[in-house]
């Protein structure tokens, strides 16, 4: 990500939630995102991901140039090499645990890799609850159920919005040693938004944002480290 700005509304209503921001984010590495309210995180995240477009500046994601792409190219680029997490894990109630993560590639019109999949699911601990349906599982599950179906592309990136902000601190932290798997076995590379420095301990680096510029980075922090720097940002 190389200069980006971004500009919501024009004239007098106008908020600038990114300025000038330019950070690379290595392969196989976890990241975390922090900053206090209103800092630009989920815009940062959005522009990443090619879900909001920059007011000026670029966005490379791999080898892929976003800013010349055009919508269903950016729609595609999106689809085939960004995974989502989310707080939610907006699993579809009616499909089973293998169908939920299999959806995204059926819909493309993509050939499912049985093995991949398979791999994914024992790898997230559902290999024995492929069949069931997520009102049968707890939040946990349902996350790492979310997990697996963010990786079934292969992605380039994987976003994840307060990925452990609906779990309690024991599941949430078996999501994030997830993520720490994924990335160190799999060279996997995760970059999360999140509001807890516990959760962020587990990244191999944090970005600060404050004001919609980055603030600082950390790199193999402590729950302490963190609390100690987003003090200093000016969030109690
Ligand atoms: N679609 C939008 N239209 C107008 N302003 C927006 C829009 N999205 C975000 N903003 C503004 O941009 C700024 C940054 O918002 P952003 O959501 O990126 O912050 P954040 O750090 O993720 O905050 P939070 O931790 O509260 O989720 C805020 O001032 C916000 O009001």
């Amino acid at each position: 990500m190389d200069a980006v700005t971004k500009t919501y509304g024009t004239g007098e209503s106008a908020v600038t939630a990114l300025r000038e921001v330019s950070i690379g984010i290595a392969r196989a590495t976890f990241t975390a995102v922090m900053g206090p309210s209103g800092s630009g995180k989920s815009t940062f995240l959005h522009c990443a991901a090619g879900l909001d477009r920059p007011t000026s500046g670029r966005v490379r994601l791999g080898d892929v140039e976003l800013a010349g792409l055009k919508e269903a190219k950016l729609t595609a680029v999106r689809r085939e090499r960004v995974g989502f997490v989310f707080q939610a894990y907006n699993l579809m109630a009616a499909l089973t645990v293998e169908q939920n993560v299999a959806l995204v590639p059926r819909l493309s019109g993509h050939e499912i890799d049985g093995a991949w999949l398979r791999e994914l699911l024992h790898r997230v601990g559902m290999g024995d609850r492929a069949d069931r349906r997520p009102s049968q599982l707890s939040g946990g599950q349902q996350q790492r159920v979310a997990i697996a179906r963010a990786l079934i592309n292969r992605p380039e990136v994987v976003l994840a919005d307060e990925p452990t902000g609906a779990l309690d601190s024991r599941t949430g932290r078996q999501v994030l040693e997830l993520f720490r798997q994924l990335v160190g076995e799999l060279g996997q590379t995760v970059l999360m938004v999140t509001h807890d420095p516990v959760a962020a301990s587990y990244a191999d680096s944090v970005v600060f944002l404050a004001d919609g510029r980055i603030a600082g980075e950390l790199r193999a922090p402590t729950a302490a480290q963190v609390s100690d720097r987003l003090t200093h940002l000016g969030e109690a």
